[in-house]
Order: structure tokens, then sequence, then C-alpha cells
């Protein structure tokens, strides 16, 4: 049965997706220089399986998605996505697994965001492009 995947309508978003299904690895794909996720996840309201590719984030087993879209003004849908719905999978090279998602806050939000931060600096200028406070949520292994 082939499942009924929902590729983002954001060409460039799209091709990179496409390049990691048939690769096989996230590993083919970069933003300055630094390294993917590809999550799938359940939209909300749709119902459909929904591929977004997000920066690595990673830590001790632990990944942080950050739902920036770029500083604009509002959170990503995909964010109502995963609060929706927090049981996910996330790629990482070749390797996949089942995560649930929690939107952090506080001393825990802060040691994430400088995690995320570190691993791909351009958050810290996004984060000053909008006064939404750019949600941080952290998948644990299910
Ligand atoms: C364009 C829109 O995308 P979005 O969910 O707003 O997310 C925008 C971007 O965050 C998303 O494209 C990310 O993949 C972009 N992006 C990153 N986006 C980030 O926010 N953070 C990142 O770290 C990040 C890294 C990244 C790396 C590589 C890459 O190729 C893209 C990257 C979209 O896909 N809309 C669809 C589906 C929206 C959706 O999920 N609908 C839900 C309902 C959502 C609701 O309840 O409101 C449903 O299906 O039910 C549509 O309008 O049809």
């Amino acid at each position: 049965m082939n499942v009924e995947y929902e590729l983002s309508p954001t060409a460039w978003v799209r091709e990179q997706t496409e390049k990691i299904l048939k690769t096989g690895t996230t590993e083919c794909v970069e933003i300055n220089m630094r390294p993917v996720v590809l999550v799938t996840m359940r939209g909300a309201k749709s119902g459909k399986l929904r591929l977004v590719p997000l920066m690595r984030v990673e830590h001790n087993g632990s990944y942080a998605i950050v739902a920036s879209r770029g500083g604009a003004p509002t959170h990503p849908a995909w964010y109502h996505n995963v609060k929706a719905e927090p049981r996910l999978e996330l790629q990482d090279g070749t390797a996949r697994g089942e995560y649930i998602a929690r939107e952090v806050s506080g001393q825990e939000r802060a040691e994430w965001w400088n995690r995320a931060v570190a691993a791909f600096p351009p958050y810290a200028e996004y984060q000053t492009k909008t006064d939404r406070l750019i949600p941080v949520l952290v998948l644990e292994p299910a």
C-alpha cells in the first residue's frame, strides 16, 4: 500500500525533500552547509502525512525543531500539526525513528535555543525580525 505523502508547495523545499526521498539520506541536502532532518507528521486538518525538512539540532539522542519560518510574523503551519499530533517520525541521515514532540519554555527552552543557534546561526537573526517568540519543540524517542 503506498502511503500518500504530501510535499511542501514551496518549490525549493519540495526539491530538497524529493532529493532526500530519492537518495534515502538527509545528508544529500544542506542549508548554509548545515545539516537537515526530515520530519513526517500528520496534517492537523487534512490528516495527510506531510514531509517537512528542518534544520538538524541534536543532543544526546533528542532533537529540537524550531518553528522559525525565516522570522515570519506567524508560525509555520507545521507547528499546528505537531501541536495537534506530537507523535512524528524523524529521519537523520538514513536513520529514522519515532519521536514525541513537546514545546519547551523557560530554562529548558533557553538551553535548546542555544543549541539551535549553534547548529544554525541564522535562527538568532530570525528572532530579531519578529516579536513572536519562535517556538522550540523537543523531540524525544517514543
Ligand atoms: C508552505 C507551508 O509550509 P509551513 O508548514 O508553513 O512551513 C513552512 C516552512 O517552515 C517549511 O517549508 C520548512 O520545511 C522550511 N524549512 C524550515 N522551516 C522552519 O521553520 N525551520 C527550519 O529549521 C527549517 C529548515 C529547513 C531546511 C531545509 C528545507 O528545505 C526547509 C526548511 C505548507 O506546507 N503549507 C501547506 C500545508 C500546510 C499544513 O500543514 N496544513 C495542515 C493544517 C495546519 C493548520 O492546522 O493550520 C494540514 O495539512 O492539515 C499548504 O498550505 O497546503
